[in-house]
């Protein structure tokens, strides 16, 4: 069932358009990533849902309503901001009692729900603290319980994590995909970390420049993606401009490689860093021009003519020297992608 369906909104600035007609759907319980570099206007259309900015056009119906033109108090929306966003004068449990008491919910239920956000959010004990008596990850935990207590219809995440440490940040991302599925909420969560995305997301839309770029399960957009956006934005990549002959392409330096589609003419490819392999050979038609050594592989950029590759190489025991001549191996079929961005991007 769709919990929220965004339809061609478009926000447009005195001077730009920030977003181009945007239509995403997001089913019950899912939880969506929106993941684009900066200025892709991620925070334009949170902004929008939360209801802080009017689109200029477009329609947002969240569980059955039309809710673009209600101010961000009527909408059942919570939101979780990079920068918390806790009130300090107020101690945890005031902070999380804030928005029950506006919305008029009863003290019994009140005191019940709360009981259960600090639970369910690893808070026990911390009530009485006020904001600034807490560490990072415990205000993020706060602001993410005070979010929940409100049981809206829908979770905005604005990038909660990019505060933490990495370590910190890898452990909050397990416990909030689990809160997530263990209270049935519908979430939105918006970052520009691409690993992050994958990690945590049911679905990831990708977007770029105001427009989605396209939308998939993690696996999908890493596999296979239809666009050069996508495959260059969710890891490594090699893309490259090769001549289709049917099940197999010719490369810019001759050699011929598989297709995992069949094409032909003019069309690009992404192969993986780690779909590929180097191994010593004078008569190559690689030269190794820089190798880094990144623990339980070693990458390698490998001049092909005109071209530099990325290869990724497990193990890393006998590190070729830069100046190598290297044969390059390749290990499965280059994924065939979407020719007609090929060709606008021409
Ligand atoms: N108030 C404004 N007036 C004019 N242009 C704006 C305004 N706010 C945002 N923009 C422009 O709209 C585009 C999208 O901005 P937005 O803040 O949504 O991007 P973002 O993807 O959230 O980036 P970041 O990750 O850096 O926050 C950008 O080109 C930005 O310069």
């Amino acid at each position: 069932m769709t919990a929220l369906e965004i339809r061609d909104i478009t926000k447009d600035y005195a001077t730009s358009r920030a977003l181009h007609p945007v239509s995403i759907d997001v089913e019950r319980g899912e939880f969506v990533t929106i993941l684009g570099p900066s200025g892709c206007g991620k925070s334009t259309l949170l902004r929008i849902l939360m209801g802080i900015s009017r689109p200029s056009a477009g329609e947002i119906h969240l569980a059955g309503q039309r809710i673009d033109a209600l101010p961000p108090e009527a909408r059942d929306i919570a939101m979780v901001f990079q920068s918390y966003a806790l009130f300090p004068h107020m101690s945890v449990g005031k902070n999380l009692a804030f928005g029950l008491r506006m919305k008029r919910v009863a003290k019994p239920e009140r005191a019940q729900r709360i009981e259960h956000a600090i639970d369910i959010c690893n808070l026990t004990g911390l009530t009485e603290r006020m904001p600034r008596q807490l560490s990072g990850g415990q205000q993020q935990r706060v602001a993410l319980a005070r979010a929940i207590v409100m049981q809206p219809s829908l979770l905005l995440f604005d990038e909660p994590l990019s505060n933490l440490d990495a370590k910190l940040r890898d452990t909050l991302r397990h416990e909030l995909v689990e809160l997530h599925r263990r209270i049935g909420a519908t979430s939105i969560y918006v970052t520009h970390d691409q690993s992050e995305a994958m990690a945590m997301s049911d679905r990831i839309v990708v977007m770029n420049a105001g427009r989605v770029v396209e939308t998939g399960t993690p696996q999908q957009l890493y596999r296979a993606p239809k666009k050069a956006f996508t495959a260059s934005f969710l890891g490594q990549t090699n893309l490259l401009s090769v001549t289709a002959e049917g099940v197999r392409a010719r490369l810019p330096w001759g050699e011929t490689i598989a297709l995992d589609a069949t094409a032909t003419g003019p069309a690009r490819v992404s192969v993986r860093p780690e779909a590929m392999s180097v191994s010593p050979n004078n008569l190559g038609s690689g030269v190794v021009t820089s190798v880094s050594f990144m623990g339980a592989n070693v990458l390698y950029k490998v001049a092909v003519g005109d071209v530099t590759l990325k290869v990724a190489q497990a193990g890393g025991d006998a590190l070729l020297a830069p100046g190598t001549h290297v044969a390059i191996g390749f290990q499965g079929a280059a994924h065939l992608l979407d020719e007609r961005e090929f060709a606008g991007a021409a």
